[in-house]
Parts: C-alpha cells; sequence; structure tokens
C-alpha cells in the first residue's frame, strides 16, 4: 500500500476534439487535503469528471487504492469509495433532505451500515432541522450542506468537491470548512476541493495543486507558500 490513495498519470481528456487536460500527473496523499486552483476554464471541473467517470481519460492511468479506475463506470467509482460534491449541487427537488442524504447510501457497497450517519446531522445541524423538507425549497447555503452531507452518506475515503463556497454566505462557508477538516482530522478522509476562494482553502487545505492551460503548473504546501504568491503566479 503506498501512502498516495489516487495516483493520476499521464492524464489526458476533452470534449470532442477539442483537448482540455494535458499530461495531468497528480497524486492525492491519503488523509489530506488538496486545493485545485487556476482560473476559470483551465479544465479543474474536467479533472474531477475524470476521476469520477462522469468524463473519459482519453489518455494515462488513473489508480484509486491501488485499482486501475480506467474501466468503472461512475457508480463502481462511488462505491469504491469516491464522493462527489458536483459544481451547483445537483439536489433532487422533489425529494426531502433526509430523502437526499438516503440516496447517498447506495455509494457505500459493502461498507458501513445503517441510515444516514449521525455525524452528518453534527456537522450540518441545519440538515436535521428541515430533514423533511423539500430539497427544491432550500436556500444555496442549505443545498451545499445538503450535498457535502449526501457524499458524505456514502462514506467515501476520497472526497471531490467542486468550488463548493460558490455563492453561499460567510457562516456557512465556516461550517463547510469546519466540516471538512473535522472528516479528514477524524475519519482520514482524503479530499479534493476545486475552488477560487484562496483565503478559505489556505485556511485549512494541506497542499495545493494550481493548474494553467489544462496542466498543473505548480503543486506545494499551503504552509509555504502564500495564497497570494499562487494567485499571482496563476493570474486569479
Ligand atoms: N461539456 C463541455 N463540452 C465542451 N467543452 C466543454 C464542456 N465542459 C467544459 N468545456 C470546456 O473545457 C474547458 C475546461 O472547462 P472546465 O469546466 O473543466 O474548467 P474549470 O477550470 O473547472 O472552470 P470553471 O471554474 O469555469 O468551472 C473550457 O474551455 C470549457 O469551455
Amino acid at each position: 500500500m503506498t501512502d498516495a490513495l489516487l495516483e493520476i498519470a499521464g492524464l489526458s481528456a476533452g470534449y470532442g476534439g477539442s483537448r482540455v487536460l494535458w499530461d495531468v500527473d497528480l497524486n492525492l496523499m491519503r488523509g489530506r487535503a488538496t486545493a485545485l486552483i487556476g482560473r476559470n476554464g483551465v479544465g479543474k471541473t474536467t479533472l474531477l469528471h475524470a476521476i469520477m467517470g462522469t468524463r473519459l481519460a482519453s489518455a494515462g492511468s488513473l489508480r484509486f487504492d491501488g485499482t486501475d479506475l480506467s474501466p468503472l463506470p461512475p457508480e463502481r467509482r462511488a462505491r469504491a469509495g469516491i464522493g462527489f460534491v458536483p459544481q451547483g449541487r445537483h439536489i433532487f427537488p422533489q425529494l426531502t433532505v433526509m430523502e437526499n442524504l438516503e440516496t447517498g447510501l447506495s455509494a457505500r457497497g459493502g461498507r458501513g451500515t445503517g441510515g444516514v450517519p449521525a455525524h452528518i446531522f453534527d456537522l450540518f445541524p441545519k440538515l436535521y432541522d428541515i430533514r423533511g423538507r423539500a430539497g427544491g425549497f432550500l436556500s444555496g447555503g442549505e443545498q451545499q450542506q445538503l450535498a457535502i452531507g449526501r457524499a458524505l452518506a456514502g462514506e467515501p475515503s476520497l472526497l471531490l468537491l467542486d468550488e463548493p463556497t460558490e455563492g453561499i454566505q460567510p457562516n456557512v462557508v465556516q461550517q463547510i470548512e469546519a466540516a471538512l477538516a473535522h472528516v479528514r482530522d477524524t475519519l482520514g478522509m482524503t479530499i479534493l476541493v476545486v475552488e477560487q476562494y484562496l483565503d478559505f482553502v489556505w485556511r485549512f487545505a494541506d497542499d495545493y495543486v494550481a493548474m494553467q492551460g489544462g496542466r498543473i503548473v505548480r503543486a506545494g504546501k499551503v504552509a509555504e507558500d502564500p495564497a497570494a504568491e499562487v494567485a499571482k503566479l496563476v493570474q486569479i
């Protein structure tokens, strides 16, 4: 067993004839949170989709916990332990908060038992208060908490998040930050978070990876490189 939970090597991906990711190498270490940053359109979302299997790579390899992900469709990748909080949240509007959370349980595969884990309501108490409300009636902040809670219900070992603070008020941003730090520190969860809001990720992430033009141009530890310096380099 290596220290890397996810090993990406020489990954390329795109849309039709246009290539978006070029020869991406990235290792995510177990129990660490990595911020994936870069300007709009550099390919961050595409990289998350290539990991999740909702966009297929045209070249390169993806190994998760030692297993080749390439032949696995998205639902098998979810059952293997990859959770995804997509941009735009994709809450089921007709289902209640509790039912939305329960949809996340199917990603568990053989891991975990019982219903929605209680710690999700400890992390996001508001979800318990509104558990009977339809997803379509939630505020943006509530939807984001629900999207994260639903991914956590699958008890993933790797959690992918696409711009979780987008359009979210500061008190909910703080809760999201505390929740991500908590699942990393107590459950040893590995996290890859795409973010434009560098102050947020620099507060809790361990590592960062900066992309430009579909390539990783810099990687390091957030404790060693100031956010402002990295932001300047990748022109955020
Ligand atoms: N479904 C699609 N079909 C065609 N091109 C796409 C599609 N989705 C994204 N692209 C293009 O791929 C490139 C990378 O997009 P991607 O969403 O991965 O970037 P990003 O860094 O996540 O940016 P953002 O922060 O705006 O989401 C962009 O040029 C985008 O226009």
